[in-house]
């Protein structure tokens, strides 16, 4: 039994701290703030088609709104890739381990059809600020800078330095946003303690029977494929078809790879960990099943099939996103193409994928063309010794008392935190607030939004993180009952 877990700060050595209490003009401020930065598009559209006009009024628009933050004088800021942020925040303890906060400026397209607003216009109503970007991500980035703003005006001075990355292209990849700025640190021989990204909640409803909600802390992320499949046949008139074209050819193989599941691949990694904690939160019996894996591992691995987000942590999931054929009426396609988009188990790699689809597929006809593709991410630390798990743990349990269970997790989409996988092993995605199953479809879907008071407890828990990240000790070792 763990009696002692956390951090542990040397209290002679610590400054007063400053309570996260924000006046009524300062509160009012801060939601303007992100009101004003929804209403700038900084879409991606593809790799080759940003909106550079947004993301560089966005670039004038946080100078605007942060003004102290741009002339701290032991803050330095860059601009790199063009439109993407870094700022180093020098504390003055060179001895402690800088860390980084990540956030990212791009959205996903938002045509108006089906929102209650209009997805730019940062509306509010009945609490809610709606927009493209109020759960991914701009909450997190105009929490991290709105909170380094408050604590400057009320003069604060970190000890331990850290960095602030605001990516512009996370959306499409990362690769000239995030990619280059961990380059740039790398050059500068900088190594970091831990990284904290978007990527995971305190979750509430997700789990059929657990009542309470509880947060996740994703420590690793699937890996992907995109894999184009491709069909080349000869063409001619419509009057008189073969018996297969490229588009019944390429159709009954990807209705194979749908019809046919990755593996389960439940039984190891976070979600074991997560699934063990969480056990003593479910009613009878569902806590006795839970309890007891080693008997009730088959039939536990078989309910998380049911749900389409619980599925999606069990195996690699096979999505067809895209299927391209045909040039006219009356003449037979001469190819076909489909975009296969795989979210890799933590357990399984990009090559074992591969070989399994091939079998599925099971026709030579049939190209394989692999796109993209990376593994899924390492495991980061969450045992007592991990500074960056223990400080956002510490951090949950003092802006949400009511949470009590702190999990380690899987993210199953992608963030811009693979690319800082060169600058430290501690990387953890996290957002500081509530997310329901239907916030979740919201999330590059229509009606995207923020509450008022969700947003501010963000900026809260910026703002503590950010005081949390000066203890001065390494974590406290597990203790355990004699
Ligand atoms: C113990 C049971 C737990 C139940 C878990 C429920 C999980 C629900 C959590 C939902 C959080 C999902 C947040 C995902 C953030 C992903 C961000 C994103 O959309 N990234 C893009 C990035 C990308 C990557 C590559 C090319 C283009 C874009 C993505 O597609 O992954
Ligand atoms: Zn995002
Ligand atoms: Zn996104």
């Amino acid at each position: 039994v763990s009696r002692s877990k956390g951090l542990r700060g040397t209290e002679s050595q610590r400054e007063p701290r400053i309570p996260s209490q924000f006046s009524q003009e300062q509160r009012i401020a801060m939601k303007e703030a992100l009101k004003g930065a929804i209403q700038i598009p900084t879409v991606s559209f593809s790799p080759k088609e940003l909106n550079t006009t947004a993301l560089a009024e966005f670039g004038e628009y946080i100078h605007k709104v942060f003004p102290t933050v741009f002339h701290t004088s032991f803050i330095r800021h860059e601009v790199v890739g063009n439109y993407s942020h870094l700022f180093t925040i020098k504390g003055s303890d060179p001895s402690m381990q800088p860390y980084m906060l990540l956030a990212h400026i791009d959205v996903v397209p938002a045509p108006d059809k089906g929102w209650d607003v209009p997805p730019f216009s940062g509306l509010e109503r009945d609490g809610f600020i709606y927009g493209r970007g109020t759960l991914d991500n701009k909450n997190s980035l105009m929490a991290i800078l709105q909170a380094l703003e408050l604590l400057l005006i009320r003069n604060y001075i970190p000890r331990r330095s850290f960095f602030i990355a605001l990516g512009h292209d996370e959306e499409i990849s990362g690769i000239n946003g995030a990619q280059k700025i961990s380059a740039l640190l790398q050059a500068r021989g900088v190594q970091l303690a831990f990284v904290v990204d978007e990527g995971s909640f305190i979750l509430d409803g997700f789990i059929p029977y657990l009542k309470k909600p509880f947060a996740m802390v994703s420590v690793s992320e699937k890996g992907a494929i995109n894999l184009m499949l491709q069909v080349n046949t000869t063409t001619g008139h419509s009057s008189a078809p073969p018996k297969e074209t490229s588009i019944g050819i390429l159709a009954a193989a990807v209705s194979r790879l749908e019809q046919t599941p990755m593996p389960n691949m439940f039984g190891s990694g976070p979600l074991m960990t997560a699934v063990e904690q969480l056990a003593n939160e479910f009613p009878f019996p569902t806590n006795i099943v839970l309890n007891n894996l080693w008997l009730f591992r088959p039939l536990v691995s078989r309910l998380m099939e049911r749900n389409y987000v619980t599925n999606s942590l069990v195996r690699t999931t096979t999505a067809l996103t895209m299927f391209n054929a045909g040039v006219k009426v009356n003449v037979i396609p001469p190819v076909a193409e489909a975009i296969i988009n795989f979210r890799l188990h933590p357990a399984q790699t990009v090559q074992e994928v591969l070989k399994l689809a091939k079998d599925i597929v099971a026709d030579d006809r049939v190209q394989f063309h692999v796109l993209d593709a990376f593994d899924p991410l390492p495991i980061s630390p969450s045992d007592d010794q991990a500074l960056g798990y223990q400080l956002l743990r510490q951090t949950i349990h003092s802006v949400f008392p009511e949470v009590n269970i702190v999990a380690p997790g899987t993210c199953i989409g992608n963030t811009d935190s693979r690319h800082y996988l060169n600058l430290t092993t501690g990387i953890y995605r996290f957002n500081p607030i509530y997310l329901q199953p239907q916030d979740f479809s919201s999330i590059h879907g229509i009606n995207e939004k923020i509450s008022v008071q969700a947003y501010e407890t963000q900026v809260k828990f910026i703002f503590e993180f950010i005081q949390n990240g000066d203890t001065d000790v390494e974590p406290v070792p597990h203790l355990h009952e004699l």
